[in-house]
Parts: structure tokens; C-alpha cells; sequence
């Protein structure tokens, strides 16, 4: 699904109007109705006050229709306007005359802090202050409201986007912002609502379509998606009947050291329950019986050092190589990575200490193969990159590493970002419970091992993470967040394939 700007939806916006002859008041009627759709979905009538708080934009006129529907459900409905200004638009004047025509109970007017009103814990309040229309930061009383709002305990329902939040920059940590409990979106969803600093403010995402014009939403440029069990669908290959295990891959993992020999073994397990056809590992000598054992299918090669790695098998033909996993940062180590580095023309993953390595020699940085696959978590991203202000100038910061080394950065987290020169794909499955030792081992082994399948690497890598989150899901539902293991994650990789094409199994996302 394509992540659209605030000015893209403005464009939607009126191309539909003209497109589909309607009034823009009309356009509103539509979006705030499926809000109150499922809003009364949802509540089934149930007699708990409700308190909508409306700006004075077009967001408040959502609120304003929302009310409205609301009220001819017989629910328990007080409104406020929030008279930030007395710029009020048409859409919300037209709204506020059809809410007079059904109630005598008019919108109370909130202009200062004495007209707060009491919030309490059963309340269930409806945000419809600000949308993308937010220019500058909250201020003054109203940035107090919404204060008293977050420390309420009322359930928070924001109309398109918290209040607070702007669409295309960090808000700042001090900023007034709406903590929201749910978010219902319009059209499309924002990109603030997967960054780090400000993914806490949405609470649980759905996204309505409006029906805006598709024509000329498929014709707006893009560079950033998210991506769900749709597009990680489109993304699978299928396997032959007529195929053998040279088809699928003859992969190469190299890392481990004493006392980190399990990551790699978790990273070679991840790679053949992913399909891998011929996985081989090259470890220091002390970690041979732990692999053979623990992984009959993997074949071996060792290290002439104990407990760490000092070269590289430069003759052994692999069809991609994965490198970094509980290596350490030893010197010696150091001098395995440069000779893979001088041995390879093909893309590579580099993963964890790999990455620590990288930082520490920048030079090997133009060394890299096109279209390798890094996959830093933050603190490895910012040894790479340098610090960042904030989640947008990291982005500009990957993206601008991207295209300088043409690589693809895999930068994890709870929504975990691919970035491919000026592409960003978000990913939207995974959970809590994959914040456990190994996890990010087990996605190196999946992206290596759909490289060794022939995925093109920004697939292998976009689909391997999308299938990393569906078997961290799939996992959470049947032992819960707490004992869920990096090693369940690899061994349920089957079964989040499958579910890829089983319509019942999982909500798709
Ligand atoms: N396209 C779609 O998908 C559809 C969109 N729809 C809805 O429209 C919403 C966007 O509406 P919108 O453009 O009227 O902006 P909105 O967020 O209501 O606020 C703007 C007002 O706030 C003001 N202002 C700004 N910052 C401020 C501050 N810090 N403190 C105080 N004031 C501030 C600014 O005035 P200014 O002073 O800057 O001139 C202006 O008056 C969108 O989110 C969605 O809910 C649907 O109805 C239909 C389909
Ligand atoms: N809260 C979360 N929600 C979804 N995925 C998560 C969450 N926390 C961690 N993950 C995923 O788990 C993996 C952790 O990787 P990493 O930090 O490298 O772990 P390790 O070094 O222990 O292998 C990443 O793929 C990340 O996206
Ligand atoms: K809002």
C-alpha cells in the first residue's frame, strides 16, 4: 500500500470531487460516516458518554458528522469545539448547522481553560481537533487539553491522525500531542505512524478507504510503502516440480565465535526452514559437534583458530554468503571479513558484528558488492551512519548511505524499514514478543536464503522481513509474547508461508 503524503491527499481529495461530481461536504459525509461505522460496530449501542472534541477545520467537521450520526443512534453524545481560531471552514460551518437542526444540545464552546470540561475514566473520547492540516505545534490552553486528555484514562479515538502529530516531521519530545488508543485513518496511512518516536501516539491503526479516485492514486509517485500479507503475497515464488536442491540455493554463513556459536546455528536453521537447498557454514573449530548436532542438514567447514574466525574460505562457491553473527570485532576477525569482501562480486548480508566491523573500517565500505543486504538494529545503524536528530533525518541519512554504497538497509525495529536508494518499505507484521537474544539472527538467515533462491535482494529483503514478523505472529498466538524464542521464529517459518495463502488462518494486516 502506497504511504502518501499530506499534499498527495489533498490532490486525491480533489480530483474525487471533480471526478466523481461531488461537493467536498459530501467527501466529508462519506469519510466521517465509516468512522461512525465503526464506531457503532464497535459500542453496539452501549450508553457510555461520549465526548467529541472538534476543531475548527475539516477534521472538527468529521468530528462534527461523526456527532451527528452519533446522536440519531441514541448514544450519549457531548460535543466540544475547540475554538482555536475563528477561521472556521465551510465544511465545518455546513456541519455545525445540520448538528443544531437534530439536538437542542448545542456543541459546547471551549475558548480558554475554564471551559474544560470533566474527563473521566469510562469516557469514551472522540479527537477530531487537528488532521493533516496541523502547521505549527500545539500551544497555550488547547496543547493543556490535550494533556488533560491523555491523562484522563478515556479511551482515545482519533479521527485521521492523534491531534498534534504533523504529517511530515517529529513533533518534538515536548509537544503536545493526543495519545491515542485506536486510530482511524483516511485513505492512506501516514508515515509517522511507524516511526520510532512517534509510533506510541496511535494506538491501534485501522485505515478506511474513502474512495478516493484509484485512477489517479495508482498514478501518484511513491517512494514509500507498507507493506502487508498483500504485497508479501505478490512477492513469493513459487517452487518447480521439476527442481532440484541446486535450484534453491547453495548458501554460505560465516560468524560465530566461543560462547556465540548459536547464533550462527539459528541463522542456518532460519536459512533451510526458509527453503534453503544446500546450506554450509565456515565457524571457528569449537563450534563443529554444536553445529553438527544441532543441525544435521548444515554442512561445515572450520576455522584453523579455536574460538574465532581469521579468514575466509575464498575458493568455496557459494551463490550468496551471510557474514557477521557472533563473530566479535577481533582483528583477526576484521582481516575474514576484507578477504570475503575481496572474494565476492555478488550481493552479500551483513548482519551484527559484520556491521560493527563496517563501522570501524569505513574503507571497507566501497568494498561491498551491489545490492548487499545490511541489517543494522539502531545502535548498529548509528556506529554505521552517525547520530541522527530525529526519525526523519535518520531516514535521509540511510537513504543517502543507500545510494552512496549501493547497498539496501534493513533497519530493524518494531516496524521494521527497508530502504533501497530513495525506496522506503515499512513492515507491518511482528509483535513484541520477537524483541528476544537471536531474532535478528534468524531474519539474516531468511533474507540470505531467499537471496540463494533467487529473490532479488531488495525482495528477498522486504519479503524476508515481512515473513520474520508473520512467524514472530504466528508464534505469539499460540505461546504468548513472553516465551516466544528466536529459534521458534525460524521454526515456524513454514508455517507463515503457508499462511501467506491461507485466507482463514490470519487477519491479514
Ligand atoms: N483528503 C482527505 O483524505 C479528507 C480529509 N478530511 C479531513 O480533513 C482534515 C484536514 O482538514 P484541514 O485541512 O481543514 O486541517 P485540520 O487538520 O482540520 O486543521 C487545520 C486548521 O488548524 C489551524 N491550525 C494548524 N495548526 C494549528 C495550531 N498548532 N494551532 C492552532 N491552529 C492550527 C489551521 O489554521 P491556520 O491558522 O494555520 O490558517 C486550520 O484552521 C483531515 O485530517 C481529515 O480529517 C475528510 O473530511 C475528507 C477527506
Ligand atoms: N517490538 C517489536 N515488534 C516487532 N518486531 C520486533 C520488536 N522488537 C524486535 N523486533 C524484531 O526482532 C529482531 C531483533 O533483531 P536484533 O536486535 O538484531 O536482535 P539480535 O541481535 O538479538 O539477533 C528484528 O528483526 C526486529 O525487527
Ligand atoms: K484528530
Amino acid at each position: 500500500m502506497k504511504v502518501l503524503s499530506a499534499e498527495q491527499l489533498s490532490g486525491a481529495d480533489k480530483e474525487t470531487i471533480r471526478k466523481q461530481n461531488i461537493t467536498s461536504e459530501e467527501l466529508m459525509e462519506r469519510a466521517a460516516t465509516l468512522v461512525f461505522n465503526e464506531i457503532n460496530q464497535r459500542l453496539q449501542g452501549a450508553p457510555i458518554p461520549i465526548k467529541i472534541f472538534c476543531g475548527i477545520g475539516n477534521n472538527g467537521g468529521d468530528g462534527l458528522v461523526i456527532a451527528r450520526h452519533l446522536i440519531q443512534h441514541g448514544y450519549h453524545v457531548t460535543v466540544y469545539v475547540v475554538n482555536y481560531s475563528d477561521k472556521r471552514s465551510e465544511d465545518f460551518l455546513a456541519n455545525y448547522e445540520k448538528l443544531k437542526v437534530i439536538t437542542n444540545d448545542w456543541p459546547h464552546l471551549i475558548k480558554e481553560e475554564d471551559h474544560f470540561p470533566e474527563i473521566n475514566t469510562g469516557d469514551f473520547v472522540i479527537d477530531a481537533m487537528f488532521g493533516i492540516g496541523l502547521n505549527r505545534p500545539i500551544e497555550g490552553w488547547v496543547a493543556k487539553l490535550v494533556k488533560l486528555i491523555n491523562n484522563s484514562q478515556a479511551f482515545i479515538l482519533a479521527v485521521d491522525m492523534p491531534s498534534g502529530l504533523f504529517s511530515d516531521k517529529t513533533p518534538g519530545k515536548k509537544a503536545a500531542v493526543i495519545e491515542a488508543n485506536y486510530t482511524l485513518s483516511f485513505q492512506s496511512p501516514k508515515l509517522v505512524f511507524f516511526l520510532p518516536e512517534t509510533m506510541d501516539y496511535i494506538g491501534d491503526l485501522q485505515v478506511l478507504d474513502i474512495g478516493l479516485d484509484r485512477e489517479y492514486i495508482s498514478k501518484l509517485i511513491s517512494e514509500t510503502f507498507l507493506i502487508g500479507k498483500q504485497e508479501a503475497v505478490s512477492l513469493y515464488i513459487p517452487r518447480k516440480k521439476n527442481s532440484h536442491k541446486g535450484d534453491y540455493g547453495k548458501v554460505l554463513i560465516v560468524g560465530g565465535s566461543y560462547g556465540k556459536i548459536g547464533s550462527v546455528l539459528l541463522t542456518a536453521t532460519a536459512a533451510l526452514k526458509t527453503g534453503t537447498g544446500l546450506c554450509s557454514l565456515y565457524i571457528p573449530e569449537c563450534g563443529y559437534d554444536i553445529i553438527q548436532t544441532g543441525l544435521p542438514e548444515a554442512m561445515l567447514m572450520t576455522d584453523t583458530d579455536k574460538k574465532m574466525l581469521t579468514t575466509y574460505p575464498k575458493d568455496f562457491d557459494a551463490d550468496v554468503v551471510c557474514f557477521g553473527m557472533g563473530v566479535g570485532t577481533d582483528e583477526k576477525s576484521v582481516q575474514a571479513l576484507k578477504e570475503l569482501l575481496q572474494a565476492n562480486n555478488d550481493p552479500v548480508v551483513i548482519d551484527a558484528d559484520g556491521l560493527n566491523i563496517l563501522s570501524n573500517n569505513k574503507e571497507f565500505l566501497k568494498m561491498l558488492p551491489k545490492n548487499s543486504v545490511l541489517t543494522p538494529h539502531p545502535g548498529e545503524l548509528k556506529r554505521l551512519i552517525g547520530a541522527w536528530e530525529d526519525d526523519f533525518q535518520k531516514l535521509e541519512k540511510v537513504k543517502k548511505f543507500s545510494k552512496k554504497y549501493n547497498v539496501i538497509l534493513v533497519v530493524k525495529g518494531a516496524h521494521t524499514f527497508t530502504i533501497d536508494r530513495e525506496y522506503i518499505y515499512i513492515n507491518d507484521s511482528g509483535n513484541p514478543g520477537m524483541a528476544t537474544a537471536g531474532s535478528g539472527d534468524v531474519l539474516s538467515g531468511i533474507i540470505t536464503s531467499l537471496i540463494g533462491q533467487g529473490y532479488e535482494p531488495v525482495n528477498a529483503a522486504v519479503f524476508g522481513v515481512y515473513l520474520h514478523g508473520l512467524s514472530g505472529d504466528i508464534t505469539a498466538e499460540e505461546i504468548g509474547y513472553e516465551s516466544l524464542l528466536a529459534g521458534d521464529i525460524a521454526r515456524n517459518m513454514g508455517k507463515a508461508v503457508k499462511a501467506l495463502f491461507e485466507r482463514e488462518s490470519m487477519e491479514s494486516k
